[in-house]
């Protein structure tokens, strides 16, 4: 499975024009194909979920012209005279895991007239749409469950319309249902009242989609929120050029980055002025301590100085994607965070209250879960952890914020495509991340004496990459497994119970920091170090050393793989004689027999495996300072990493 490794994220600031609103973006298409006349879309969001709503126009029939920057041409089906329908009335449409263009198109091709088949991928299959179903009846519509009734996918047969001037729909499940209906009416050309049974969740989102509706000519009356009333001859217009605003729960991620590490961190494309729920975001984010400032197209969020997160109580039922976002920054929190009356995630792409639970708890978040909420409490050091994203791109960009605490792997990150294509472009774009110097070279050249004093001198971490393939070849030799066995030597890397405390190197809480060093243990290193698999299986401990302040790192891949942007990369090394003999000298010091021949002798066949492999093999790469230690002292060495890391411009 693809993944990501996202290092300890150290501070954020910076400015990021959202994508635009995907709520927005599939209903603006839907009733710009509805319309009379031509709509000029501006600033549509691109993305999987859109692609899926612009496929299914075009192939109802409906002309649409990408104009590029992110500006569509739809040329609406609306006229004079009564709604005929779509172009193409026979068909069957594919709509992937997009709920803003099931439900709504759902409805509109229900009372549009036609034959079609609507589908989606598995999870679409499990997210209810019997109450739309059931409101779209009482008008009339003919609709069949072709597997699971109350769940696509669905068959839809020309409509025997009915005269009911009143029909009920249910409110409590997703307001989409409500939505979809809503924006299906003007179709029927008489007025109609839609009575909500249930308390209306996600009132937001009936916001987003009456405001909408209003920009192409169609004015609901709204009696609270139980009763929407689209009067006779109710006909949408094209508003000529319409801009959709950035999307406010995206925004959620770059505000809550502002509060976490620092900030400031800016979102253009949404402010006061717009018409997303998401955006009350915002307040809720002041509540957990942020300092939020507005513009009409802007919000900017920071930590105040000495600031601390606030743990809050909070019903969420009014922000329900964004309320994520608040499920990850509970963890930065100084006790326990609860997240009520969110039932509703448990319909959405995943389950999305079991989904954060289970992985909030990887990362050492005490959790519980309850039919409608998410209780969160941190701990004082998060984990580092393998986070899945169940194809649902809120939960890798949620989760992506936890970089400000451990390393982390979001697995399968191209799940962002669905709202977000490029969303860790523009994360890394306003977050600092914990700096890294690598320095690799052949064994015994001096590069871990080195890179610990370096790493002394700054105060930063120090990762011995070596050890970690010692510790798995020493592991494999008590296992039984031999040096040689890909798949045996990967597992047992795979689960590694080691720690690096005090200058003690331990495995299964046994210290074997002499026993990893022998030359035996040296020549095992080499072989597994060989092994893909191997290699694998210990990137992401490795990368998970890579915590704040900074990380010095010494091994053979470190700037090429493991640590490609390091922001000082060194090839530290020395003759093969003069490194044979700091090896026997440091031996024969430990009180081990040692002969400088044979030292010389198995250095040269290490160096040659070593550069000889196909993956990751030791070399200086392009972009990496050599430093030749044959005639320098210790203290010159370190003194010259120290010399390249200050030179660049670096202090932290
Ligand atoms: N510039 C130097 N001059 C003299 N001795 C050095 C120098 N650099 C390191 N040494 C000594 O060389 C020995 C080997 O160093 P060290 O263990 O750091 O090498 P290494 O490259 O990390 O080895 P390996 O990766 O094979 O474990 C140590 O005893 C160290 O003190
Ligand atoms: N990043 C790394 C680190 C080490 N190895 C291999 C190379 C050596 O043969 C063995 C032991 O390393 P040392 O302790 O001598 O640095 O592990 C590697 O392939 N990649």
């Amino acid at each position: 499975m693809e993944f990501l490794d996202l290092p300890s994220l150290l501070s954020s600031s910076g400015t990021v024009r959202l994508p635009g609103s995907k709520s927005l973006s599939n209903r603006i298409l839907l009733l710009a194909a509805l319309a009379d006349g031509e709509t000029e879309v501006r600033d549509l969001l691109e993305s999987d979920d859109t692609a899926r709503m612009l496929e299914a126009l075009e192939a109802l029939g409906v002309l649409v012209t990408r104009l590029g920057h992110h500006a569509y041409r739809v040329k609406g089906i609306g006229g004079e005279g009564a709604f005929n329908g779509f172009p193409n009335k026979q068909l069957e449409l594919f709509l992937g895991n997009a709920g803003t263009a099931f439900r709504p198109l759902t409805a509109a091709l229900a009372l549009a007239g036609g034959e079609y088949v609507l589908k989606g991928v598995p999870r679409m299959h499990e997210r209810p749409i019997g109450d739309l179903v059931d409101g779209l009846r009482q008008l009339g519509a003919r609709i069949d469950y072709l597997e699971n009734p109350g769940f696509p996918p669905l068959a839809i047969h020309a409509p025997a319309i009915s005269d009911v001037a009143t029909v009920s729909v249910r409110g409590d499940v997703s307001s989409q249902f409500l939505t979809g209906l809503l924006m299906a009416l003007p179709l029927l050309d008489r007025q109609v009242t839609v009575v909500v049974e249930g308390e209306l969740i996600s009132k937001p989102y009936i916001e987003i989609t009456l405001a909408a509706m209003a920009r192409f000519g169609v004015t609901v009356q709204r009696e609270g929120w139980e009763r929407f009333t689209v009067a006779a001859g109710a006909r949408y217009h094209s508003p000529g050029i319409i801009y959709v605003e950035g999307d406010a729960s995206s925004a959620s991620y770059f505000l809550a980055a502002g509060l976490i590490g620092g900030g400031p961190v800016r979102v253009e494309g949404v402010g006061r002025d717009s018409v997303q729920g998401d955006v009350a975001f915002a307040e809720a984010l002041a509540k957990m301590g942020a300092r939020i400032d507005m513009g009409d197209n802007w919000i900017e969020a920071s930590r105040p100085e000495g600031g601390r997160i606030l743990a809050v109580n909070m019903d969420c039922n009014h922000i329900p994607d964004a309320a994520m976002t608040l499920a990850v920054v509970a963890l930065f929190a100084d006790g326990t965070t609860t997240l009520s009356n969110i039932a509703s995630w448990r319909v959405k792409e995943t389950d999305r209250i079991a989904a954060m639970a289970i992985e909030l708890r990887k990362l050492g978040a005490e959790v519980e879960e309850g039919a409608d909420y998410l209780r969160v409490t941190p701990v004082p050091r998060l984990q580092p952890a393998s986070i899945a994203t169940y194809d649902d791109h809120r939960m890798a960009m949620c989760f992506s914020l936890a970089a400000f605490a451990t390393p982390l792997r979001i697995l399968d990150p191209g799940c962002t495509a669905k709202t977000f294509p490029d969303y860790f472009e523009r994360l890394a774009e306003v977050a600092v991340v914990a700096p890294v110097i690598a320095i690799d070279g052949p064994s015994a050249s001096g590069k871990g004496t080195v890179a610990a004093r370096v790493a002394a001198a700054l105060g930063w971490d120090y990762l011995d990459s070596g050890a970690l393939y010692r510790l798995t070849a020493l592991a494999a030799q008590k296992a039984g497994v031999a040096w040689d066995d890909e798949a045996g030597v990967a597992a047992l890397a795979a689960s590694l119970d080691v720690s690096f405390a005090e200058g003690e190197v331990c495995l299964a809480g046994e210290d074997v920091g002499d026993a990893i060093r022998s030359e035996d243990i040296s020549g095992g290193a080499s072989a597994v170090a060989a092994l893909p698999a191997v290699r694998e299986a210990l990137l992401f401990r490795q990368r998970a050393f890579r915590v704040a302040p900074g990380l010095v790192a010494d091994g053979r891949d470190m700037g090429s793989v493991v640590f490609p942007d390091a922001r000082v990369k060194v090839f530290l090394t020395a003759s093969a004689e003069v490194r044979a003999e700091r090896r026997y000298k440091q031996l024969i010091e430990k009180g081990f027999s040692a002969s400088l021949d044979k030292i010389l002798q198995e250095l040269r066949t290490r160096d040659e495996r070593d550069s000889q492999r196909a993956v990751a093999p030791l070399q200086q790469n392009v972009d990496a300072q050599l430093l030749e230690t044959s005639n320098l002292t210790i203290e010159q060495a370190v003194a010259q990493v120290l010399a390249w890391q200050q030179a660049c411009g670096a202090d932290s």
